[in-house]
């Protein structure tokens, strides 16, 4: 039998049974499930990733919805036990869910949530950080200090890249990207060369103008390019930074020819997902070429790094932390509570879920809708009027 699984509860008599996996920082979202007359069960369990039987656990006989993380499997199994147990919403606390199947989601009339938007502006500082500690080479020079081996400033010490007039690319223009592309633009003068399926006007417009404004003041202007090939990005660009979603099309984007077509003392940047990067070949690429640099904030069989990348100078990294600033990660459990809650109650799902301000507003109620919903369509869900 099955062990039991820790739980925390709120609300013990609510109508409705919503389960977190994990304990998520703030207590608007609870509050705001409780007012909707949920009972709001939190596992407590001393394990980092949930097993998909430790989930089903949690799912139990009757359970209305759940709120999960990146780091579960949510496929076939899971879906079926909710969709056993009543459940008919689940929300990733999350704005990426290539850990979800959402055709497995549609089969059992599940509908699943995420998170978008509220992460944006956090996630793109935490890649624009990564670049500069990548090309500044912040790290390295932190260890040395603490190592006591600074005796007197030299010419040569800890030299890196300069940033302002060089070419910053960015693979995935979406929301996350273009928020980077901006702050690099905007932040250091860099030149921006692009790729992404879609073309990204509004990013086209702000560097338009920045660079009139530069002009108008004697300096430099900066300029754009949407490249036509992910290759012409990767031939052209000082740093490169990946904010694609993860699916087939971008599995292993990166990988031994990618790498090989950068500049030699290009800086290579991912705040995505893991799996667009062949952390093999990366790890390779990094010890042949000593000037390349990257900052990773996401890897390929996380929470575990492939042989060798620890062991690189010229690599930062840190343990998925790009949405972790305290605004972000209480808005996205906000959003993932609402998510569930709006199919919960049936209400239609919000009409633009790049517009989810409306739902973070603490001094006001939020709108009787679910903010994201991603089979909204395939479920045939009403969507509400903004
Ligand atoms: N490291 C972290 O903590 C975080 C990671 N993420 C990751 O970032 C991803 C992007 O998030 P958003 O910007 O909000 O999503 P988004 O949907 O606004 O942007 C993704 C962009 O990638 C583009 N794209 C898709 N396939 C592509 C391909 N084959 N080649 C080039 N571009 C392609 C899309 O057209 C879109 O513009 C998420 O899916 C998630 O995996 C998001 C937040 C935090
Ligand atoms: O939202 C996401 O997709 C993350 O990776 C966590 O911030």
């Amino acid at each position: 039998m099955a062990k039991p699984i820790s739980i925390e509860v709120y609300n013990p008599n609510g109508k409705y049974r919503v389960v977190s996996t994990k304990s998520m920082p703030g207590t608007r979202w609870i509050n705001l499930l409780i007012e909707q007359d949920c009972r709001v069960e939190i596992c407590t369990q001393k394990k980092t990733i949930l097993s998909v039987e430790d989930i089903i656990a949690l799912i139990g006989d009757k359970c209305d919805g759940v709120i999960g993380q990146l780091t579960e499997d949510w496929g076939e199994t899971l879906f079926a036990a909710l969709s056993r147990a009543g459940g008919k919403a689940f929300s990733n606390m999350a704005v990426g869910y290539n850990n979800v199947d959402v055709n497995a989601a549609n089969k059992h009339g599940v509908a699943v949530g995420n998170t978008p938007g509220v992460l944006t502006e956090t996630t793109a500082e935490l890649a624009a950080s990564l670049s500069l500690a990548a090309a500044r080479r912040i790290v390295e020079a932190d260890q040395f200090m603490r190592a006591g081996l600074y005796d007197g400033w030299l010419p040569h010490l800890f030299v890196g890249n300069l940033l302002k007039g060089q070419t910053v690319g960015v693979i995935g223009a979406g929301r996350i990207g273009s928020a980077y592309a901006r702050m690099m633009v905007e932040g250091f003068k860099m030149n921006l060369i692009y790729y992404d399926l879609y073309q990204s006007t509004r990013l086209e417009k702000f560097v338009t103008a920045y660079g009139e404004f530069l002009k108008a003041n004697g300096e430099q202007p900066v300029t754009w390019k949407r490249a036509a090939s992910m290759d012409e990005v990767l031939r052209e660009a000082d740093v490169i930074s990946l904010h694609p979603i993860l699916d087939k099309t971008t599995y292993h984007l990166i990988n031994k020819e990618s790498l090989a077509t950068m500049k030699k003392e290009a800086i290579l940047v991912n705040c995505s997902r893991g799996p667009v990067v062949d952390e093999v070949a990366l790890v390779e690429h990094l010890k042949q070429n000593p000037m390349f640099r990257v900052g990773l904030d996401v890897f390929e069989d996380e929470p575990y790094m492939k042989p060798g990348l620890a062991d690189m100078k010229n690599a930062v990294v840190v343990p998925h932390i790009a949405s972790a600033s305290k605004w972000t990660r209480e808005g996205m459990a906000t959003l993932a509570a609402l998510n569930v809650l709006g199919k919960i109650k049936g209400y239609p799902v919000w009409g633009d879920p790049n517009q989810v301000a409306p739902f973070l507003n603490e001094n006001a109620p939020p709108p009787a809708a679910s903010p994201s919903i991603v089979n909204a369509k395939a479920l045939g869900l009403p969507v509400s009027k903004l």
